[in-house]
C-alpha cells in the first residue's frame, strides 16, 4: 500500500510519468495496459518464485472479492461487512506483495471495482475515476505522506483533509454549465448512466450558477442517503414486500440505480461533492479553491473540509472527526488526505486503482455483520417490555457485543428483520449497539418472524399499553412482577440511588424469584429493610446476568448456574450477604433525594429528587403540597408533578412508605421541621429574579428557604414576591403585568428581616 515502491505499474507496463499542470493526477494516469476483465489463467506450477499454493490462493482470494464487489456494487446487497472485505483486499495484497509475480494487471487489486452487466446504459467517462489506497494505521500515513514529500521534493505543499463519505460514486458532466450527464463510477473508465435518476437529487442544480461558467466540467461526488431516515426506508420497503436494505450506503446505491426515476424521486437522497475530473474553460491552482469555485456554481461541496501544512495537521482533523464521527447525517468511515497542489498532483501521478496523492484513513469499523439468533423480550423497572436481539458475541468498536436492543414490536418490524438473519450491527462510540438491517441476501428459508408475547414472560400478566395510542407495551403487575421488583432494587441499590455495596443483580434476582424458597423474602421494596440473615440463608436462585435477564451458564458443562447466593457449602452466612446486610443498614440514613430516587417515581431521577428533596425537606411534604406547588418547583414541573401524585396515589407504595419509615428509614431531611426556628414566610411564593447585590441568587433563595417561604422560577398569580436585582429581564415585566409584589434589594432585606406585611408596603406596585 501506500509507501511502497510501485513496481506493479512497471509489472504492468503502466507509467506514471505525468506532466505536472496537467489536471488532476487522473487524467494523468497511465492507461492500463489491457483489461479485458478475463483472468488470465496461468499454470498452477511451482516455480522458485511461485509456489503453486501461493497461485492457488491467489486465485480463491481474487474469485472470492469479485463475487463480494458484484454484490456490493451491482446488487446493493453484500453478505459481508466493508472490515471483512478490507481484510480480503489485503490478505491479497500482501500476498502479491511476497510474490509480485502475482500482481498481474487483471488482478482485483489493481482495479477499480470492475465492470458489470446491468440494466442500465453504460457510458464512458471523460477521465477516469479512481479509487482510493488506505492507511489503516499511522505507519501507513507516515509512510504515504513521506513517500509525498519525496517526490515533490520539498515540504513546500499542503494536505486537504476532507470527509470520506460512505456514500455512491458518481460523475456528472456539465457542458456549457448545463448537466448533460451523469454516471456511476463502474470500472473507473465506463459507467452506468444515471441521469434522470440524478435529476431528481434537489441538492444538484441543472445549470450551474453564475456567468463564469466552463465549457465541460466533470464533477465527482458521493451520493449518500441520510442515516436517520434510513430506518423509514426500510419500514417502507417492507410494508410492499421488498427487502430491507443492510445498511445506508446500500440504500444510496439501490436508490440511484433505479431504471425508474419515478421511484429515485421519492427518495431524500444527498450528494457530497469531492472533485473534478475533466475539464475545459477553466483554471485551478489549489483543489480548496476549486472547491470555493464548485459551491459559487451552486454544487454541494462539504463544509467540513481544512487545508493544513503538516502531518500534524492531519492527525488533528483525523481526531477531530474521529470523535464527531456521529454528528454527521451521513456515515463517514474516514477521511481522505489529498496534496491541495494540483500541479503536484499531476507530478505524483496515478496508479492504475487509485491516485498517488490521496489516501484514505479508514477509522475502525463500526459496523459488522452477525447471526441474530434470538428476538426475546425484557421487562424493565416500569413494566415496560422491550424487545432485544440476541446476536452471536462479535467484537465491534472495542468491545464484544452479545445483545441490542430493539426498543418495541414496531421497529422490529421496520427493520424488517428475522429471527435467524445475518443482520448488519452498528455500535458507534460508547453509543449503545443498534441493528441497521438484514442481509437478505443470506436467507435460505428457516428464519421466522418475531411475534411479541401477549403475556408478561416472567408473571403471565396480560400485557397493555398504558395509555391509549401508547406504542409500548407493559406488564401492569407493577408491584410484584418479578422482573419489575428486580430491576427497582437494583436501581434502588445502585449508584444513582442508595449505592448499596455488595447488593446487586444477583441479589436483587435471588430476593424477587428464588427457586427455594416458595414465597420470595420480597414481594415488594417495603420489606427491604427489615430483612434478616435467617431469611437469606436457605435462598437458591439462578444466578442471573445483568445484560441478558437471563441466567448465567457455567462455561464448562453449558448449564445454566443456580447458587446459594448468601450461603456457603456449610450453610453459614457468606461475607457479601453479612456486608449486603450491613450496608442496607447504613444506606437507612443516606439523604433524602436518594431515599426519594429509590422509589422509582416514574420520572423521579436524581435530579428531580434533589429538587424536591430542597424545596420539601420530607416525604411527607410532598405528599401533601398539591399538583400545582409542586409543579411551580424549579426542576420539577407538570409531568414529575402528576406522576408524583399518581404515586402516592396507590395504597401499595403508602406501605411502602409506612414499613420504610418503621424501619428507620430517614423520610425527611435533617432539622426539617420543628427544630428550624419560627417560618415566618411558611406559604409564601417567591421568584428571585436579575442580579443582587449582597447575595448570589442560591443565597438569596436559601435565606427565604429558611424561612420557610417557597423558591420558584416563574412568575404566576399565585405569587407572592418577586425580587429584582439589577437587568431583571422578563420575569419583572410579568409580575408588573400580573401585580404581583416587586422588591428590590432593599425591600428583600424588609422581607427577611420584618416579615410579609412590612415588605409589602415598600413594595411596587403598591397595592391598591
Ligand atoms: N462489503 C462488501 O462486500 C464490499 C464489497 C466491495 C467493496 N466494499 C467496500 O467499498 C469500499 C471499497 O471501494 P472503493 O474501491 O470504492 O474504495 P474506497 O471506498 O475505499 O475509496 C474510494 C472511493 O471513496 C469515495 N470517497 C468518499 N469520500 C471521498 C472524498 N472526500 N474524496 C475522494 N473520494 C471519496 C469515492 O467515491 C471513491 O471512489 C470499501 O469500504 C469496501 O469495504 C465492500
Ligand atoms: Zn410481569
Amino acid at each position: 500500500m501506500a509507501g511502497e515502491e510501485r513496481t506493479e505499474s512497471e509489472l504492468s507496463g503502466q507509467r506514471s510519468g505525468a506532466e505536472p499542470g496537467q489536471g488532476s493526477g487522473e487524467r494523468s494516469a497511465a492507461e492500463p495496459g489491457k483489461d479485458s476483465g478475463e483472468r488470465v489463467e496461468l499454470p498452477a506450477q511451482d516455480t522458485p518464485e511461485l509456489p503453486a499454493k501461493a497461485r492457488e490462493r491467489h486465485a480463491d482470494l481474487a474469485e472470492q472479492i469479485e463475487e463480494h464487489r458484484f454484490r456490493y456494487y451491482v446488487k446493493d446487497q453484500p453478505v459481508i461487512s466493508d472490515s471483512e472485505f478490507d481484510r480480503l483486499l489485503r490478505s491479497l495484497e500482501e500476498l502479491e506483495e511476497r510474490h509480485p509475480a502475482l500482481r498481474t494487471p487483471d488482478s482485483p487489486t489493481q482495479k477499480v471495482a470492475g465492470q458489470y452487466e446491468t440494466d442500465l446504459a453504460k457510458v464512458e467517462h471523460r477521465e477516469r475515476m479512481l479509487s482510493l489506497d488506505n492507511a489503516f494505521d499511522e505507519e501507513e500515513l507516515t509512510a504515504w505522506a513521506e513517500r509525498v514529500e519525496r517526490e515533490v521534493g520539498s515540504s513546500d505543499f499542503h494536505f486537504l483533509c476532507e470527509l470520506k463519505v460512505d456514500g455512491l460514486a458518481v460523475n456528472l458532466t456539465y457542458e456549457k454549465g448545463r448537466l448533460t450527464r451523469a454516471a456511476t463510477r463502474g470500472d473507473g473508465r465506463v459507467g452506468e448512466e444515471i441521469t434522470p435518476n440524478i435529476r431528481t437529487i434537489a441538492d444538484i442544480p441543472d445549470r450551474l450558477l453564475g456567468d463564469r461558467v466552463p465549457d465541460l466540467v466533470e464533477i465527482r461526488g458521493e451520493v449518500y442517503f441520510p442515516m436517520d431516515q434510513f430506518q423509514q426506508l426500510n419500514e417502507r420497503r417492507v410494508a410492499a414486500g421488498e427487502q430491507p436494505y443492510a445498511n445506508p450506503r446500500n440504500s444510496a446505491s439501490g436508490s440511484l440505480r433505479q431504471k425508474d426515476p419515478k421511484v429515485t424521486a421519492t427518495l431524500p437522497l444527498h450528494m457530497v461533492v469531492h472533485g473534478i475530473g475533466a475539464r475545459d474553460g477553466f483554471g485551478i491552482d489549489c483543489l480548496s479553491h476549486a472547491y470555493e469555485l464548485l459551491r459559487e456554481w451552486g454544487l454541494p461541496t462539504s463544509r467540513h473540509y481544512e487545508v493544513v501544512d503538516s502531518l500534524e495537521g492531519v492527525r488533528r482533523f483525523i481526531a477531530h472527526y474521529g470523535e464527531n464521527r456521529h454528528s454527521m447525517e451521513h456515515e463517514i468511515d474516514g477521511v481522505v488526505v489529498k496534496l491541495d497542489e494540483i500541479p503536484l498532483q499531476g507530478r505524483l501521478g496515478s496508479t492504475a486503482r487509485a491516485p498517488r496523492w490521496a489516501i484514505a484513513w479508514k477509522y475502525p469499523p463500526e459496523e459488522v455483520n452477525t447471526k441474530l439468533i434470538d428476538i426475546t423480550v425484557g421487562v424493565g423497572r416500569t413494566g415496560r417490555v422491550t424487545p432485544y436481539a440476541q446476536v452471536e458475541p462479535v467484537q465491534v468498536a472495542g468491545s464484544e457485543v452479545e445483545f441490542a436492543t430493539l426498543h418495541n414490536q414496531d421497529v422490529v418490524k421496520a427493520k424488517g428483520v428475522l429471527i435467524g438473519d445475518t443482520v448488519v450491527l452498528r455500535k458507534a462510540g460508547d453509543v449503545i449497539p443498534e441493528i441497521l438491517g438484514p442481509v437478505a441476501e443470506l436467507r435460505d428459508g428457516t428464519e421466522r418472524e418475531f411475534v411479541m408475547p401477549a403475556e408478561c414472560p416472567e408473571c403471565g400478566t396480560g400485557l397493555r399499553p398504558m395509555k391509549e395510542g401508547d406504542i409500548d407495551l407493559r406488564c401492569p403487575n407493577a408491584r410484584s412482577c418479578p422482573a419489575q421488583l428486580r430491576e427497582r432494587l437494583f436501581y434502588l441499590a445502585g449508584r444513582k440511588s442508595l449505592d448499596i455495596e455488595h447488593f446487586g443483580y444477583v441479589a436483587a434476582a435471588a430476593l424477587t424469584r428464588p427457586l427455594e424458597p416458595a414465597e420470595p423474602p420480597l414481594r415488594d421494596e417495603g420489606d427491604l429493610f427489615s430483612l434478616t440473615i435467617e431469611q437469606l440463608l436457605p435462598i437458591r436462585a439462578y444466578v442471573l446476568d445483568p445484560d441478558s435477564k437471563l441466567p448465567k451458564r457455567d462455561p464448562k458443562t453449558g448449564e445454566e448456574k443456580i447458587a446459594t447466593v448468601f450461603a456457603n457449602q456449610e450453610g453459614e452466612p457468606r461475607k457479601n450477604a453479612v456486608a449486603m446486610l450491613r450496608n442496607i443498614e447504613a444506606a437507612k440514613s443516606r439523604p433524602l433525594a436518594r431515599i426519594l430516587t429509590g422509589l422509582s417515581i416514574r420520572h423521579v431521577g436524581p435530579v428531580a429528587a434533589e429538587a424536591l428533596a430542597r424545596e420539601f425537606r420530607s416525604i411527607q411534604r410532598i405528599q401533601e403540597a398539591s399538583e400545582e406547588e409542586l409543579a411551580a418547583t424549579d426542576g420539577v414541573g407538570a409531568i414529575i408533578a402528576a406522576s408524583l401524585k399518581q404515586w402516592f396515589a396507590e395504597e401499595w407504595h403508602q406501605e411502602i412508605l409506612r414499613k420504610w419509615e418503621a424501619a428507620g428509614v430517614r423520610m425527611a431531611e435533617e432539622g426539617a421541621d420543628e427544630d428550624r426556628g419560627p417560618r415566618p414566610l411558611e406559604g409564601i411564593t417567591v421568584v428571585v429574579t436579575g442580579t443582587l447585590v449582597n447575595y448570589t441568587r442560591d443565597g438569596a433563595k436559601e435565606a427565604l428557604q429558611s424561612l420557610g417561604a417557597k423558591v420558584t422560577g416563574s412568575v404566576s398569580k399565585k405569587t407572592g414576591f418577586v425580587v429584582v436585582g439589577d437587568n431583571p429581564g422578563s420575569k419583572y415585566d410579568k409580575a408588573m403585568q400580573l401585580k404581583v409584589s416587586v422588591l428590590d434589594e432593599e425591600g428583600f432585606g424588609i422581607l427577611l428581616e420584618q416579615g410579609p406585611d412590612a415588605a409589602r408596603e415598600a413594595a411596587v406596585p403598591e397595592e391598591a
